[in-house]
Protein backbone atom coordinates (compact mmCIF):
# COMPACT_ATOMS: atom_id res chain seq x y z
CA UNK A 1 0.00 0.00 0.00
CA UNK A 2 1.14 3.14 -0.95
CA UNK A 3 0.46 6.91 0.20
CA UNK A 4 -0.60 9.48 -2.79
CA UNK A 5 0.11 13.43 -3.50
CA UNK A 6 -3.57 12.58 -4.87
CA UNK A 7 -5.93 15.33 -3.58
CA UNK A 8 -8.93 15.26 -5.66
CA UNK A 9 -11.26 12.04 -6.23
CA UNK A 10 -10.35 10.09 -9.24
CA UNK A 11 -13.08 9.43 -11.92
CA UNK A 12 -13.50 6.66 -13.82
CA UNK A 13 -16.18 6.79 -17.15
CA UNK A 14 -17.63 3.80 -17.78
CA UNK A 15 -20.46 2.61 -20.44
CA UNK A 16 -23.82 1.98 -18.20
CA UNK A 17 -23.95 -2.39 -19.53
CA UNK A 18 -23.30 -4.38 -16.05
CA UNK A 19 -20.16 -5.77 -17.17
CA UNK A 20 -19.09 -2.50 -17.96
CA UNK A 21 -20.23 -1.42 -14.28
CA UNK A 22 -18.36 -4.63 -13.16
CA UNK A 23 -15.36 -3.65 -14.60
CA UNK A 24 -15.09 0.24 -13.76
CA UNK A 25 -15.90 -1.29 -9.64
CA UNK A 26 -12.80 -3.57 -10.21
CA UNK A 27 -11.01 -0.78 -11.30
CA UNK A 28 -11.90 1.42 -7.98
CA UNK A 29 -11.49 -1.28 -5.67
CA UNK A 30 -7.65 -2.32 -6.56
CA UNK A 31 -6.77 1.44 -7.14
CA UNK A 32 -8.45 1.85 -3.37
CA UNK A 33 -6.77 -1.29 -1.83
CA UNK A 34 -3.54 0.03 -3.24
CA UNK A 35 -4.22 3.70 -2.24
CA UNK A 36 -6.67 3.99 0.85
CA UNK A 37 -6.65 7.34 1.00
CA UNK A 38 -7.40 8.00 -2.72
CA UNK A 39 -11.03 8.81 -3.47
CA UNK A 40 -12.54 7.26 -6.33
CA UNK A 41 -16.00 7.84 -8.00
CA UNK A 42 -17.54 6.46 -11.41
CA UNK A 43 -19.02 8.49 -14.19
CA UNK A 44 -21.48 6.24 -16.14
CA UNK A 45 -22.23 7.54 -19.50
CA UNK A 46 -24.54 6.34 -22.23
CA UNK A 47 -22.47 6.12 -25.47
CA UNK A 48 -23.79 5.66 -29.02
CA UNK A 49 -23.21 2.05 -29.11
CA UNK A 50 -25.41 1.52 -25.92
CA UNK A 51 -28.21 3.08 -27.88
CA UNK A 52 -28.07 1.36 -31.62
CA UNK A 53 -28.03 -1.95 -29.41
CA UNK A 54 -30.02 -3.68 -32.41
CA UNK A 55 -27.90 -2.73 -35.22
CA UNK A 56 -24.76 -5.49 -36.32
CA UNK A 57 -21.85 -3.80 -34.36
CA UNK A 58 -19.86 -4.03 -37.72
CA UNK A 59 -22.33 -1.75 -39.62
CA UNK A 60 -21.70 1.02 -36.95
CA UNK A 61 -18.84 1.33 -37.08
CA UNK A 62 -17.24 -1.28 -34.90
CA UNK A 63 -14.78 -0.98 -31.57
CA UNK A 64 -13.68 2.54 -31.88
CA UNK A 65 -17.27 3.50 -31.27
CA UNK A 66 -18.01 2.90 -27.41
CA UNK A 67 -14.89 4.13 -26.55
CA UNK A 68 -14.69 7.62 -28.13
CA UNK A 69 -17.39 9.48 -25.71
CA UNK A 70 -15.66 8.47 -22.99
CA UNK A 71 -12.63 9.85 -24.53
CA UNK A 72 -14.28 13.40 -24.96
CA UNK A 73 -14.95 13.21 -21.25
CA UNK A 74 -11.42 13.06 -20.70
CA UNK A 75 -10.16 16.07 -22.74
CA UNK A 76 -13.02 17.87 -20.93
CA UNK A 77 -11.98 17.18 -17.44
CA UNK A 78 -15.19 14.95 -16.84
CA UNK A 79 -13.49 11.77 -15.95
CA UNK A 80 -9.58 10.94 -15.66
CA UNK A 81 -9.47 7.44 -16.47
CA UNK A 82 -11.55 5.08 -18.59
CA UNK A 83 -11.83 1.11 -17.99
CA UNK A 84 -12.02 -0.83 -20.95
CA UNK A 85 -12.42 -4.98 -21.92
CA UNK A 86 -8.50 -4.76 -24.01
CA UNK A 87 -11.01 -6.60 -26.82
CA UNK A 88 -12.82 -3.44 -27.55
CA UNK A 89 -10.02 -1.57 -27.59
CA UNK A 90 -9.17 -0.52 -30.92
CA UNK A 91 -4.98 -1.22 -31.56
CA UNK A 92 -4.49 2.44 -32.57
CA UNK A 93 -4.94 4.88 -29.97
CA UNK A 94 -5.89 8.47 -30.22
CA UNK A 95 -3.08 11.14 -30.18
CA UNK A 96 -4.03 12.29 -26.43
CA UNK A 97 -4.49 8.92 -24.88
CA UNK A 98 -2.40 5.99 -24.04
CA UNK A 99 -3.36 2.78 -21.88
CA UNK A 100 -1.53 2.73 -19.23
CA UNK A 101 -1.95 0.00 -17.20
CA UNK A 102 -3.82 -4.18 -17.98
CA UNK A 103 -5.20 -5.70 -14.87
CA UNK A 104 -5.01 -9.53 -14.20
CA UNK A 105 -6.80 -11.61 -17.04
CA UNK A 106 -9.97 -13.97 -16.02
CA UNK A 107 -10.63 -16.58 -17.88
CA UNK A 108 -9.66 -15.55 -21.81
CA UNK A 109 -12.00 -18.82 -23.71
CA UNK A 110 -15.30 -18.67 -25.31
CA UNK A 111 -18.18 -20.47 -23.74
CA UNK A 112 -20.55 -22.51 -25.39
CA UNK A 113 -24.13 -21.49 -23.31
CA UNK A 114 -26.91 -24.06 -23.80
CA UNK A 115 -30.09 -25.07 -21.76
CA UNK A 116 -30.26 -28.35 -23.96
CA UNK A 117 -27.11 -29.38 -24.95
CA UNK A 118 -24.37 -30.32 -22.96
CA UNK A 119 -20.81 -29.69 -25.52
CA UNK A 120 -20.98 -28.80 -29.57
CA UNK A 121 -20.59 -32.17 -30.01
CA UNK A 122 -23.92 -32.88 -28.81
CA UNK A 123 -25.89 -30.46 -30.69
CA UNK A 124 -28.05 -31.91 -33.11
CA UNK A 125 -27.22 -31.35 -37.22
CA UNK A 126 -28.39 -28.03 -37.98
CA UNK A 127 -29.03 -26.65 -34.42
CA UNK A 128 -29.29 -22.92 -34.07
CA UNK A 129 -26.19 -20.97 -32.44
CA UNK A 130 -26.18 -17.43 -31.41
CA UNK A 131 -23.30 -14.88 -32.41
CA UNK A 132 -22.11 -12.10 -34.14
CA UNK A 133 -18.66 -12.32 -33.60
CA UNK A 134 -16.93 -13.80 -37.21
CA UNK A 135 -14.27 -15.15 -35.29
CA UNK A 136 -16.26 -17.08 -33.25
CA UNK A 137 -18.90 -17.99 -36.40
CA UNK A 138 -15.79 -18.80 -38.92
CA UNK A 139 -14.11 -21.43 -35.83
CA UNK A 140 -17.58 -22.68 -34.78
CA UNK A 141 -18.25 -23.05 -39.15
CA UNK A 142 -15.26 -24.88 -39.54
CA UNK A 143 -15.65 -27.37 -36.53
CA UNK A 144 -19.44 -27.72 -37.42
CA UNK A 145 -19.57 -26.94 -41.23
CA UNK A 146 -23.84 -28.05 -40.43
CA UNK A 147 -24.79 -25.72 -38.22
CA UNK A 148 -27.21 -22.75 -38.49
CA UNK A 149 -25.28 -19.38 -37.07
CA UNK A 150 -27.14 -16.71 -36.34
CA UNK A 151 -26.79 -13.08 -35.81
CA UNK A 152 -26.76 -12.31 -32.08
CA UNK A 153 -26.86 -8.87 -30.37
CA UNK A 154 -26.97 -6.93 -27.10
CA UNK A 155 -24.77 -6.76 -24.12
CA UNK A 156 -24.27 -10.46 -22.05
CA UNK A 157 -27.61 -10.06 -20.14
CA UNK A 158 -29.62 -9.59 -23.62
CA UNK A 159 -27.97 -12.17 -25.09
CA UNK A 160 -28.54 -15.00 -22.18
CA UNK A 161 -32.20 -13.71 -22.20
CA UNK A 162 -32.82 -14.39 -25.89
CA UNK A 163 -31.34 -17.89 -25.64
CA UNK A 164 -33.87 -18.71 -22.43
CA UNK A 165 -36.48 -17.41 -24.93
CA UNK A 166 -35.67 -20.19 -26.79
CA UNK A 167 -34.52 -18.15 -30.28
CA UNK A 168 -31.31 -20.49 -30.23
CA UNK A 169 -30.33 -23.84 -29.23
CA UNK A 170 -26.89 -22.44 -27.96
CA UNK A 171 -24.99 -18.90 -28.34
CA UNK A 172 -20.99 -18.36 -27.57
CA UNK A 173 -19.95 -16.07 -24.99
CA UNK A 174 -16.62 -14.63 -23.89
CA UNK A 175 -15.95 -16.79 -20.29
CA UNK A 176 -14.58 -13.93 -18.41
CA UNK A 177 -18.06 -12.11 -18.76
CA UNK A 178 -19.90 -14.60 -17.39
CA UNK A 179 -17.81 -15.38 -14.25
CA UNK A 180 -17.45 -11.57 -13.89
CA UNK A 181 -21.22 -11.34 -13.27
CA UNK A 182 -21.88 -14.15 -11.35
CA UNK A 183 -22.78 -16.33 -14.36
CA UNK A 184 -19.47 -19.06 -14.01
CA UNK A 185 -23.01 -21.73 -13.64
CA UNK A 186 -23.97 -20.43 -17.16
CA UNK A 187 -20.68 -21.88 -19.38
CA UNK A 188 -21.93 -25.42 -20.09
CA UNK A 189 -18.64 -26.27 -21.84
CA UNK A 190 -15.65 -23.82 -22.27
CA UNK A 191 -14.54 -24.10 -25.70
CA UNK A 192 -10.65 -25.01 -25.81
CA UNK A 193 -8.40 -22.62 -27.76
CA UNK A 194 -7.99 -25.81 -30.67
CA UNK A 195 -11.95 -25.10 -31.50
CA UNK A 196 -12.09 -21.55 -30.95
CA UNK A 197 -9.25 -19.05 -30.73
CA UNK A 198 -10.12 -16.13 -28.31
CA UNK A 199 -10.03 -12.60 -29.62
CA UNK A 200 -6.70 -10.34 -28.85
CA UNK A 201 -6.88 -9.19 -25.38
CA UNK A 202 -10.72 -10.90 -24.35
CA UNK A 203 -10.34 -11.58 -20.82
CA UNK A 204 -8.05 -8.52 -19.64
CA UNK A 205 -9.42 -5.12 -18.54
CA UNK A 206 -7.30 -2.30 -19.73
CA UNK A 207 -7.05 1.55 -17.84
CA UNK A 208 -6.59 4.55 -20.14
CA UNK A 209 -6.00 8.61 -19.35
CA UNK A 210 -5.14 11.01 -20.87
CA UNK A 211 -1.10 11.60 -22.06
CA UNK A 212 -0.17 14.29 -19.90
CA UNK A 213 -1.78 13.27 -16.64
CA UNK A 214 2.00 11.96 -15.35
CA UNK A 215 0.26 11.97 -11.71
CA UNK A 216 -2.26 9.58 -12.60
CA UNK A 217 -0.15 7.47 -14.84
CA UNK A 218 2.62 6.50 -12.18
CA UNK A 219 -0.07 5.82 -9.86
CA UNK A 220 -2.00 3.43 -12.46
CA UNK A 221 1.69 1.30 -12.66
CA UNK A 222 0.53 -0.34 -9.57
CA UNK A 223 -2.53 -2.02 -11.15
CA UNK A 224 -0.53 -3.36 -14.35
CA UNK A 225 -0.33 -7.28 -14.02
CA UNK A 226 2.88 -7.78 -16.15
CA UNK A 227 2.22 -11.38 -17.64
CA UNK A 228 -1.02 -10.60 -18.72
CA UNK A 229 0.60 -7.25 -20.14
CA UNK A 230 2.79 -8.81 -22.18
CA UNK A 231 0.64 -11.53 -23.54
CA UNK A 232 -1.82 -8.90 -24.54
CA UNK A 233 1.19 -6.65 -26.22
CA UNK A 234 2.21 -9.34 -28.37
CA UNK A 235 -1.50 -10.35 -29.61
CA UNK A 236 -2.45 -6.94 -29.85
CA UNK A 237 0.79 -6.27 -32.01
CA UNK A 238 0.03 -9.05 -34.52
CA UNK A 239 -3.43 -7.30 -34.78
CA UNK A 240 -1.72 -4.18 -35.48
CA UNK A 241 0.44 -5.31 -38.33
CA UNK A 242 -3.01 -7.18 -39.90
CA UNK A 243 -4.59 -3.86 -39.57
CA UNK A 244 -7.37 -5.70 -38.00
CA UNK A 245 -9.94 -3.05 -37.20
CA UNK A 246 -13.65 -3.32 -36.25
CA UNK A 247 -15.02 -6.89 -36.66
CA UNK A 248 -12.43 -9.37 -37.80
CA UNK A 249 -12.38 -13.11 -37.98
CA UNK A 250 -9.64 -12.82 -36.05
CA UNK A 251 -8.12 -14.98 -32.86
CA UNK A 252 -5.46 -14.36 -31.25
CA UNK A 253 -3.53 -16.13 -28.03
CA UNK A 254 -0.44 -15.67 -26.48
CA UNK A 255 1.03 -17.74 -23.34
CA UNK A 256 3.58 -17.25 -21.12
CA UNK A 257 5.85 -19.89 -19.50
CA UNK A 258 8.79 -19.35 -17.33
CA UNK A 259 10.52 -16.50 -19.83
CA UNK A 260 9.02 -17.52 -23.00
CA UNK A 261 6.08 -16.71 -25.07
CA UNK A 262 3.70 -18.44 -27.37
CA UNK A 263 1.42 -17.01 -29.42
CA UNK A 264 -0.71 -18.40 -32.02
CA UNK A 265 -2.80 -16.39 -34.59
CA UNK A 266 -5.71 -17.08 -36.87
CA UNK A 267 -7.39 -15.28 -39.83
CA UNK A 268 -10.16 -17.06 -40.78
CA UNK A 269 -13.35 -16.85 -43.85
CA UNK A 270 -16.45 -16.06 -41.89
CA UNK A 271 -18.04 -19.13 -43.83
CA UNK A 272 -15.55 -21.56 -42.15
CA UNK A 273 -14.20 -22.77 -45.56
CA UNK A 274 -10.67 -21.39 -44.82
CA UNK A 275 -8.65 -20.62 -41.82
CA UNK A 276 -4.70 -19.58 -41.58
CA UNK A 277 -2.87 -20.54 -38.17
CA UNK A 278 0.43 -19.54 -37.12
CA UNK A 279 2.69 -19.23 -34.41
CA UNK A 280 5.56 -18.30 -32.99
CA UNK A 281 7.74 -18.46 -29.52
CA UNK A 282 10.38 -16.46 -28.14
CA UNK A 283 11.98 -14.70 -25.53
CA UNK A 284 8.69 -12.72 -23.46
CA UNK A 285 11.21 -9.36 -24.08
CA UNK A 286 10.55 -10.05 -27.74
CA UNK A 287 6.49 -10.00 -26.89
CA UNK A 288 5.76 -7.20 -29.97
CA UNK A 289 7.78 -8.92 -32.49
CA UNK A 290 6.55 -12.62 -32.15
CA UNK A 291 3.30 -11.11 -32.44
CA UNK A 292 4.04 -9.09 -35.93
CA UNK A 293 6.04 -12.42 -36.70
CA UNK A 294 2.60 -14.26 -36.53
CA UNK A 295 0.87 -11.81 -38.80
CA UNK A 296 3.39 -11.51 -41.45
CA UNK A 297 3.48 -15.30 -41.46
CA UNK A 298 -0.25 -15.53 -41.75
CA UNK A 299 -0.02 -12.61 -44.47
CA UNK A 300 2.36 -14.79 -46.51
CA UNK A 301 -0.29 -17.26 -46.56
CA UNK A 302 -3.08 -15.28 -48.11
CA UNK A 303 -4.48 -13.35 -45.16
CA UNK A 304 -4.14 -9.73 -46.84
CA UNK A 305 -6.85 -11.06 -49.32
CA UNK A 306 -9.43 -12.81 -46.87
CA UNK A 307 -9.51 -9.83 -44.72
CA UNK A 308 -9.38 -7.37 -47.84
CA UNK A 309 -12.75 -8.88 -49.18
CA UNK A 310 -14.11 -7.98 -45.74
CA UNK A 311 -13.80 -4.12 -45.51
N1 LIG B 1 -17.79 -8.03 -27.44
C1 LIG B 1 -18.37 -7.67 -26.20
C2 LIG B 1 -17.52 -8.06 -25.03
N2 LIG B 1 -16.44 -7.36 -24.71
C3 LIG B 1 -15.85 -7.94 -23.61
C4 LIG B 1 -16.62 -9.02 -23.24
C5 LIG B 1 -16.33 -9.85 -22.07
C6 LIG B 1 -15.06 -10.63 -22.12
C7 LIG B 1 -13.80 -9.88 -22.07
O1 LIG B 1 -13.57 -9.10 -21.13
O2 LIG B 1 -12.98 -10.06 -22.97
C8 LIG B 1 -17.69 -9.12 -24.14
C9 LIG B 1 -18.78 -10.11 -24.14
C10 LIG B 1 -18.58 -11.32 -25.03
O3 LIG B 1 -17.80 -11.29 -26.00
O4 LIG B 1 -19.23 -12.33 -24.79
Amino acid sequence: MSTTAFSRPIRIATRKSALALWQANYVKSQLEHHYPTLSVELVPMSTQGDKILDTPLAKIGGKGLFIKELEIAMLEGRADIAVHSMKDVPVAFPEAFGLYAICERENPFDAFVSNSYSTIDALPQGAIVGTSSLRRQCQIRRYRPDLDIRDLRGNVNTRLAKLDAGQYDAIILASAGLIRLDMAHRITQPIPADISLPAVGQGAVGIECRNDDQELITLLGKLNHDTTSIRVRAERAMNARLEGGCQVPIGSFATISEDSLTITGMVGKPDGTELLFASATGSASRAEELGTEVADALLKQGAGKILATLS
